[in-house]
């Protein structure tokens, strides 16, 4: 179902509310729309030999645009069984998303509904995870701007699939939604952080009304413990409350015989039941107006947008495995720890001054220590082998990171710097000397040699001194800076005067040899 005029018209509203200007976008490769219309994006593919795979190019595009990456995040999805009117609902919640929630978002009488792909029939529609290309931003009545993010999934329980492929994007979808609308029945044994049952197609409005309080009357009845229950039905009642942190339901009349029946309605309003359009009214705007979005969270953090692609990253490892492990544990993925750890590394970074290699080293070991704690601390799922390769990845990085301070906090230091020139201008010297000497004594061969290399190393220091200038050639400085570093560490400087060579006794310099050759000996 083509987006085009539906969207042309919405994204030429004008900015009104708590709603600000949209995220742009860049289709640039050339197997993706070239127009920038936004549109749902396949990220989470099922393939028939019912294998998962992430499109992490697609999700990352999304999740990682300049204007969202930073941005706490609200994910927000439909799950429930298949051809239950999801994608349909999804298709109100984007008008509700475009229309910067003006009284009017519903729309025209004759236009056709579009945006995620829906339709009427037995067969399947939806399949795997869709995102809606454009991340909304919104301004929470608390001040923060937050990215909202749209989620369309596959039903469950559909003639093709097999359970475990239903239960995993169920699961997924679960594990990365901060507000999941459970679409008609109940589901249970998962950690949400919002969750909303929707009931569709309420027959009996004379016990229970249509709408939020009718809904929540009708929860909890249904969760009520009554002495005369199976034990395990009573279980489920108890833990359901420990496991969400908010619960509502909402009671959805019928949407009439032409949405139901007519193979050819379009999603236009003209031809939906009244009371429906009343409900979806109110329904809307309660699960999306900025004061309701909830914010994703995971290990009572919130999530950003680039937090959030990590985690999809993580969570489709553990289901790409051959089990099916249990969702409420993805929670404490090791994941966020090795994230989090990150924050502590700023020991020497950005305008800060140069800090002694050795205290640069003291710090660092405190502080990979502390973020390896942190990470044996979180509890864990997938046992300690699964856990190992992740602490594996975060001492990687961490490492990694160490090296890159490193450089960058010898670039700080003057005398390193200033390494080449010396190294060179000792060279120069020693070699004027030598040549007077032996000149003066009168062996003219080694005068000239003398000669010769002083020539060279003027010309080698030129050549550094323009390349450092210039930026050109780069390769050739790094080779020159090589072999200066390799005679400075033959302490050429021993050989000049007491005076000059304090200056290599100076304790920066002292420890930075100290340290490198350490770094060497360890890289042994
Ligand atoms: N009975 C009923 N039908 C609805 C409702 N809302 C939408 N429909 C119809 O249900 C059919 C399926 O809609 P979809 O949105 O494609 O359903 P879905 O749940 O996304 O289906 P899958 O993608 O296959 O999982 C369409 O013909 C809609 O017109 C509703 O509240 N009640
Ligand atoms: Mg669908």
């Amino acid at each position: 179902m083509g987006c085009a005029t539906f969207f042309n018209l919405y994204l030429s509203c004008h900015v009104t509310g708590s709603f600000t200007d949209k995220a742009t976008y860049d289709w640039s490769s050339e197997e993706e729309e070239p127009d920038g219309r936004a549109r749902p994006i396949q990220v989470l593919v099922v393939k028939d030999d019912h294998t998962f795979e992430l499109d992490e190019v697609a999700l990352s595009r999304i999740l990682l645009a300049e204007e969202v990456h930073n941005r706490e995040v609200v994910a927000i999805s439909v799950a429930g069984a298949f051809r239950k009117g999801k994608s349909f609902l999804m298709d109100f919640m984007l008008r509700y998303m475009y229309s910067q929630a003006s009284e009017e978002w519903l729309g025209e009488a004759e236009e056709p509904l579009i945006g995620f792909s829906w339709r009427g029939g037995s067969e399947r529609e939806t399949t795997g995870i869709q995102i809606w290309s454009e991340v909304f931003l919104v301004d929470k009545p608390d001040g923060r701007k937050v990215a909202v993010l749209l989620m369309d999934t596959q039903g469950t329980f559909d003639s093709q699939s097999t359970l475990r492929d239903s239960a995993t994007v169920f699961a997924l979808s679960t594990m990365i939604s901060s507000m999941q609308v459970q679409n008609s029945g109940f589901a249970m044994s998962v950690l949400f952080q919002s969750m909303i049952f929707l009931v569709r197609d309420w027959s009996f409005p004379y016990e229970f009304g249509y709408g939020q309080e009718g809904g929540m009357k009708f929860l909890e009845k249904r969760l009520k413990i009554s002495e005369n229950q199976h034990e395990e039905l009573q279980n489920v009642r108890k833990h359901i409350h420990s496991c969400f942190t908010n619960i509502s339901c909402f009671l959805m009349p019928h949407p009439g015989l032409k949405v139901a029946t007519n193979p050819n309605f379009d999603g236009r309003l003209k031809e939906i039941d009244r009371e429906f359009i009343n409900n979806l009214q109110i329904l809307v705007p309660w699960l999306l107006s900025p004061k309701n979005l909830d914010v994703k969270e995971i290990n009572g953090s919130n999530i950003t947008c680039r937090g959030l692609l990590e985690y999809f990253k993580a969570y489709i490892k553990i289901y790409q495995g051959e089990e099916l492990p249990h969702p409420k544990s993805m929670l404490q993925v090791p994941m966020s720890c090795v994230v989090s750890s990150f924050h502590h590394y700023n020991v020497c970074g950005g305008d800060r001054p140069f800090l002694a290699p050795a205290e640069l080293q003291a710090r660092h070991s405190d502080i990979r220590e502390e973020a390896l704690q942190v990470f044996r601390g979180v509890k864990k799922m997938g046992g300690e082998e699964f856990s190992r390769r992740y602490l594996l990845q975060l001492e990687g990085e961490v490492d990694e990171v160490f090296n890159q301070y490193i450089k960058h906090n010898d670039s700080k230091n003057i005398f390193h710097a200033a390494r080449t020139p010396a190294t060179l201008f000792v060279v120069i010297f020693i070699m004027y000397v030598a040549a007077g000497i032996t000149g003066f004594v009168g062996v003219d061969i080694i005068a000239s040699v003398c000669n010769m290399i002083l020539g060279l190393t003027l010309i080698t220091l030129c050549t550094w001194a323009y390349i450092r200038y210039s930026g050109e050639y780069r390769e050739l400085g790094q080779v020159i800076d090589q072999v200066a570093g390799a005679l400075w560490d033959q302490d050429i400087l021993s050989l000049l005067p007491h005076h000059i060579h304090c200056v290599k006794s100076h304790s920066f310099l002292k420890e930075l040899t100290q340290r490198r050759k350490r770094n060497e000996s360890r890289k042994v």
